[in-house]
């Protein structure tokens, strides 16, 4: 079994029965998502994505990624929120949050540019590529996301004054609408390389697709593999007659803990390596949930680091939350803790242990203490953190986080909230057509 959801920290909070009683709706949603009967619809591509996806293109992205490691020592790749935090996730998940220090030869430094508009970080990177060569892959759907095309307006003029336009063309790689849109009209009158963000697939559930595909591969991670755990994981959470489906369960639970004033989830890691997969979780539940006045607030911590910040809060600040932890029972190496004359740090009693002993001990010890202080935990048990594993766990989040929008009774597939900050900028910006707003915005301002 990839992952396994354990309902230790939950029993004190909620009883079998009540998690009976959310099967029927629970399969209800299920039938939503299977038959596309709901709102929403024209965005569930991600639901049979990892067997029905263009194994031609998938096959361009494995030589495009080759490409990439042969012709440069650094990949920058533009984009935001859904066409960025995805791949992130998943190189960080499997190679640490070092990978840029680590990486064996042949693979490039990967930066991630565009996600948001300082200056100061798009100059660092700048300075950290120096006189090395780089390869851009630039990801927008729409082309028009102000942050991303900022940054490849600066980076696509570096490219053509470092290899000339058609050295440039041959460097940059854009993952965009397959017809439509202004990246896509770029690409096409400069020649770049395109692949492709599926009509009906949303951005924060599109890492399965080119836009996450892409720069994985470029970082040496075994794209095939992270697809064969993603279909596992579609396999063993399509359907199901109760909620033994660990996924389905999640779901309900969610629910439950919700109308019981459970407003805040927080998604629990133990190694930096999985504080970009938070990153992503944010994205995908608080776009798809977060709307109508609903909606259960993500967030995500790291312990054992931020016991020493937000501990406190958890254990004993106002009681609406619960946590979801996802517990790697793995780790990618590990470390023996030696024996020091005079024990003057105390340690002495963990020698010869190691320090993902230590750790497991932190999870059980927190586990025990939240619980006890009223926080109810989900625990999510992954066997590793490699491709296939953050495959499977992406698709078990993506699923369960399709059947708690439907529970929920929202649509979770669409994010007309985000509009209102970037019209507010527009006009402030002086863009054309917001005059009007920007008088009245201004005024506001000053007033
Ligand atoms: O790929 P685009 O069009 O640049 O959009 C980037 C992101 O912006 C949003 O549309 C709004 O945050 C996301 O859904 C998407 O992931």
């Amino acid at each position: 079994m990839a992952m396994e959801l354990k309902m230790t920290g939950l029993t004190s909070f909620m009883n079998e029965d009540e998690l009976k009683y959310m099967n029927p709706l629970v399969q209800t949603c299920n039938k939503m998502l299977l038959e596309k009967s709901a709102q929403g619809n024209d965005f569930l591509g991600w639901v049979n994505l990892p067997v029905d996806y263009d194994k031609e293109e998938f096959a361009r992205i494995q030589e495009a990624a080759k490409k990439i490691q042969k012709t440069c020592d650094v990949l920058v790749v533009i984009g935001i929120g859904g066409s960025y935090l995805g791949a992130r996730a998943a190189i960080e998940f499997c190679l640490g949050q070092m990978y840029n220090s680590v990486r064996p030869e042949g693979i490039p430094e990967v930066y991630f540019l565009g996600n948001n508009i300082s200056s100061g970080a798009l100059n660092d990177i700048i300075k950290i590529i120096g006189d090395r060569d780089f390869c851009i892959n630039v990801i927008s759907k729409s082309g028009r996301t102000t942050e991303p095309a900022i940054a490849f307006r600066i980076f696509k003029d570096m490219c053509e004054k470092k290899y000339g336009k058609e050295g440039a063309k041959d460097r940059i790689f854009a993952t965009t609408d397959k017809a439509r849109g202004a990246l896509k009209e770029l690409a096409n009158a400069e020649g770049y390389e395109t692949f492709v963000v599926p009509d009906d697939v949303g951005g924060r559930f599109s890492v399965l697709s080119a836009v996450g595909l892409l720069p994985i591969a470029a970082a040496g991670i075994d794209i095939a593999e992270m697809m064969r755990g993603a279909a596992e994981a579609r396999e063993a959470f399509t359907d199901g007659t109760t909620l033994d489906n660990d996924c389905f369960r999640y779901a309900a639970i969610r629910n439950i803990l919700y109308r019981k004033g459970k407003g805040t989830e927080i998604l629990v890691n133990y190694d930096p390596a999985l504080v970009m997969f938070g990153e992503w979780y944010k994205q995908l539940f608080a776009e798809s949930e977060g709307k109508d006045l609903k909606g259960i607030f993500p967030v995500s911590a790291a312990f054992s680091t931020d016991l020493h910040s937000i501990g406190q809060f958890i254990q004993d600040g106002t009681r609406n939350l619960f946590e979801t932890v996802v517990w790697v029972k793995e780790q990618r190496s590990d470390v023996t803790i030696g024996h020091m004359d005079g024990d003057l740090d105390g340690l002495n009693y963990l020698e010869g242990k190691t320090m993902q002993f230590v750790n497991s001990k932190a999870y059980a010890g927190t586990l025990l203490a939240h619980v006890d202080g009223g926080a109810p935990n989900v625990l999510i048990e992954v066997d590793k953190a490699d491709a296939y594993h953050f495959g499977y766990l992406c698709y078990f989040f993506e699923k369960a986080c399709g059947l708690s929008g439907y529970l929920l009774g929202v649509n979770p597939f669409n994010q007309p909230g985000v509009e209102s900050y970037k019209k507010n900028m527009f006009a402030l910006l002086g863009k054309p057509g917001f005059e009007e707003e920007k008088k009245i915005l201004e005024a506001r301002m000053n007033g």
